[in-house]
């Protein structure tokens, strides 16, 4: 045995040169190798070089620099492709909207969204998967097509929860309006989420507005951790993820004996009446997506809850700041609105909501001028794509369209910096006279719709991931807006002129929550 290790030893001290001769050529060759090996993006021009090596790019972005380098990189190329540094470890190629129809039909195996999306939420730190079909699955088959029937219950939590939660206002009364909207909508939301009774329970409340801000508040964090590949080290011990986590817990601990309820009454219970909300429509789900552990539907609530409450409470914000910044438009929308409703029998059918056009305008324009986020179509490129113009996008690579830059382009929206409340009702009217004849009428006319997506209409995203919870949204917001006109003027704090201008927070804009607003009855 020491025979045969001295052995070895012999022949390895023998080879000592030609080893070490070998690894040394082979690091060589690996360092050259990195230094230039042909970057497959090297053809697609940046924006943003000026501002400094990536780290700095990294910030300027974080802090406000991301709207001007998504409008500068759309006029720039707008038929084109560019680069940018954002919030993201993967590299960013920015593309022209008039990708949009071939990149559309690419499957999720080659261009994901779930995926994209995990990677902008630092899943792998916040625990936040979204990889799941179920939510979008259920909103589709179930919510959306049922909301004829659940319009006249949504309407009556809208009017119950401003009542509720809106102070006398006889004289011009200051409104925290940010914290009302967020119990307004996690209410209304949560009446078809999680039912009429438990949607008033403070824990489900709580729950529904706090997991999303604790949320960001993570994973913005785990993105501020310099430099990005420290993240590894240190994201998992940070308090904001260590919180996040035990907010998942609670939520667990108050759904899942709701479950368990519901599931053993199902059993034992022959003339039990399933509850028609959300949360049931998801254990039902489970026929097609397979059994559900109690834990996994409270975190597919989370999911929901993240999709829904502060993107729709943030629009209905924005809406509001509008209202009170641009009120010359706001006798036109109330006198629509009442007329429309002694219409349709004082009901919001969906046919009055359909009909309410300068509103579902105003809010168009809201979403146009103040959106949530500056870009779009967020997609993982997970194996090459050809585009049409020649150009090979690699795997690795996150693909975006610059909403912003496209939603401020003159040729498509006249005087685009102006906020125009009843823009997007003139081009439905011009659209719609033009075309009255024939069957484009209907087309033309679903194109500048709140809820409508196009390649220039970008808000709520493109193709067979756009947001399917968006008829759902304007319905909520529709009935919030039109009860407000009906009931309160609205200005500013004071009566001051202007717009309550927004963050600017990375890719997002976010309407200032700490602003009140004069609510005085009419
Ligand atoms: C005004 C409010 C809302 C805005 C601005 C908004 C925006 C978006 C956007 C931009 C996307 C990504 C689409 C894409 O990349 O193509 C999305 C996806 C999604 N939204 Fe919304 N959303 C809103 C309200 C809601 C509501 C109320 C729900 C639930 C009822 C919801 C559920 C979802 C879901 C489940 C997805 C993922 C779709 C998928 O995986 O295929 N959203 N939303």
């Amino acid at each position: 045995m020491v025979n045969m290790a001295t052995q070895v030893l012999d022949i390895l001290s023998a080879r000592l040169p030609l080893i070490g001769t070998t690894i040394l050529v082979s690091l060589v060759a690996f360092v050259i190798q990195r230094i230039f090996a042909h970057d497959p993006l090297a053809e697609i021009p940046w924006i943003g070089v000026e501002l400094g090596d990536s780290e700095k790019r990294r910030k300027a972005f974080q802090n406000g620099g991301a709207k001007a380098l998504y409008k500068r990189g759309y006029e720039k190329f707008k038929t084109g492709i560019f680069r940018l540094t954002s919030m993201r470890d993967a590299s960013v190629v920015v593309v022209s909207p008039d990708f949009l129809p071939e990149l559309k039909k690419l499957p999720d195996d080659v261009l994901s969204m779930k995926i994209a999306v995990m990677e902008d939420l630092e899943s792998k730190y916040t625990g936040l998967k979204t990889d799941d079909d179920i939510v979008p699955h259920t909103i589709k088959v179930n919510l959306t097509p049922a909301l004829i029937r659940l319009n006249p219950a949504i309407a009556e939590e809208v009017d119950r929860t401003l009542k509720a939660e809106f102070p006398s206002c006889k004289d011009w009364t200051p409104v925290k309006i940010n914290s009302k909207l967020l119990r307004v909508v996690a209410i209304v939301s949560g009446r078809i989420f999680i039912g009429p009774e438990l949607c008033h329970d403070e824990e489900y409340i709580d729950a529904a507005i706090n997991y999303t801000v604790e949320l960001m508040t993570a994973r913005r964090a785990v993105q501020e951790i310099s430099p990005v590949w420290m993240k590894r080290f240190r994201a998992p011990f940070l308090p904001e993820v260590k919180s996040l986590a035990e907010r998942e817990k609670k939520v667990t601990r108050f759904l899942t004996p709701i479950v368990t309820a519901r599931r053993d009454r199902e059993r034992d219970d022959p003339g039990y009446k399933k509850p028609d909300d959300m949360l049931q429509w998801i254990v039902d789900a489970e026929k097609k997506f397979g059994v559900k552990e109690d834990a996994e539907i409270a975190r597919l609530q989370c999911i929901l809850s993240f999709a829904a409450i502060h993107t729709t409470t943030m629009t209905a914000l924005n809406v509001f700041y509008n209202l009170a910044a641009y009120p010359n438009t706001v006798p036109e929308i109330r006198e629509e609105v009442k007329t429309v409703l002694a219409e349709h029998d004082n009901q919001f059918t969906s046919h009055a909501m359909q009909s309410m056009k300068k509103l579902d305008s105003f809010l168009k324009e809201t979403l146009r001028v103040h959106p949530p986020s500056f870009a779009s179509f967020n997609r993982k490129v997970l194996k090459p794509i050809h585009l049409s113009n020649g150009t090979v996008i690699p795997a690795g690579v996150t693909l975006e369209v610059p909403a912003y830059g496209i939603s401020r382009d003159p040729a498509t929206f006249p005087n685009p910096d102006d906020f125009d409340g009843l823009r997007f009702y003139r081009m439905r009217e011009a659209n719609e006279s033009f075309n009255s004849s024939s069957a484009s009428a209907v087309e033309a006319a679903a194109h500048n719709q709140f809820v409508s997506v196009s390649q220039n209409s970008l808000t709520f995203g493109y193709g067979r991931h756009a947001c399917p919870g968006r008829f759902f949204a304007a319905n909520e917001i529709k009935m919030i807006i039109a009860r407000a006109v009906l009931t309160w003027d609205v200005r500013n704090v004071g009566g001051e002129k202007g717009r309550y201008p927004n963050f600017d927070v990375g890719v997002a804009c976010v309407p200032d929550p700490r602003r009140e607003l004069e609510f005085k009855e009419l």
